[in-house]
């Protein structure tokens, strides 16, 4: 059976002080936490000090935020996919709309940084999503599949999507406390797997398709009890070990199957 799949996403935030806390507290709260796969993207540089603290105890899987596409040579700043295999790091999210908008990441260079960590073996999360004015154009379809989606399976076929994840997150649902409308979210996941589906029915029942965007306690479930919603990509949440604690305890005693 396919575990449902919580990421959270630090992003820029965190200290030493606050990642021993958030490790103390958060196996205090969770209370069913072995069916769900739980994946923490701390920054950086606190991946390794992260796993140190997690005592190999393999019950969170570690994710880093972005990757450089070249794994040596001189790219001052960067970390690279050996790099992060080397430390343990098992899935890396490329393509937030963060790194699209704040560093000018586009679909080639995302889906250079796949092809790497393909080569290498770890797990990419591959972050898709449209615009406030895309949406409202109707573009939501074109910009995630047709565009986004298409770079990778052109360059690198579909069932390069086998073992990885896609994360839909709406560039306007993501930290404005406004997120999308689980009916819409279904319908766009549906139609991201049948986009895969008409290219390799296989891949399509493979892959992992998750929605991110103001995800909280409170609207979790609402998401995650969606057919073609895989699991979630919490954000600020994630930063909060009872919230986020919250959102894994519920999600695992939700069994799909039976409502
Ligand atoms: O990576 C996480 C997403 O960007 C969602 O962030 P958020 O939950 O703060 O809206």
């Amino acid at each position: 059976m396919n575990k449902p799949i919580i990421i959270g996403n630090w992003k820029l935030n965190g200290s030493k002080y606050s990642i021993q806390t958030f490790v103390r507290n958060f196996f205090k709260e969770l209370s069913n936490f072995k069916k769900c796969n739980i994946i923490i993207a701390p920054p950086n540089i606190y991946l390794d000090f992260f796993k140190n603290i997690l005592f190999n105890k393999n019950l969170i899987s570690l994710c880093a935020q972005d990757v450089d596409f070249n794994n040596y040579g001189s790219f001052t700043g960067e970390t690279s996919p050996l790099m992060l295999k080397d430390i343990g790091v098992k899935y890396v999210i490329i393509g937030h709309s963060e790194r699209r908008f704040y560093h000018k990441e586009d679909d080639q260079v995302i889906t250079k940084k796949f092809s790497s960590l393909k080569k290498i073996g770890l797990i990419p999360i591959i972050c898709i999503g449209e615009t406030k004015t895309e949406k409202l154009q109707d573009k939501t379809i074109d910009v995630i599949c047709y565009k986004q989606l298409n770079s990778i399976i052109e360059k690198m076929g579909v069932e390069s999507l086998n073992d990885s994840i896609i994360a839909y997150e709406p560039i306007w649902a993501i930290g404005t406390g406004k997120a999308a409308n689980p009916n819409e979210v279904q319908i766009i996941h549906e139609s991201i797997r049948q986009f895969i589906f008409k290219k390799n029915s296989q891949t399509a029942k493979k892959v992992k398709i998750l929605y991110g965007g103001s995800i909280n306690e409170k609207n979790a479930i609402k998401f995650f009890e969606k057919q073609d919603v895989d699991g979630l990509l919490v954000g600020n949440a994630a930063l909060e070990t009872k919230i986020f604690s919250r959102i894994i305890n519920e999600i695992s005693y939700y069994n799909k199957n039976n409502n």
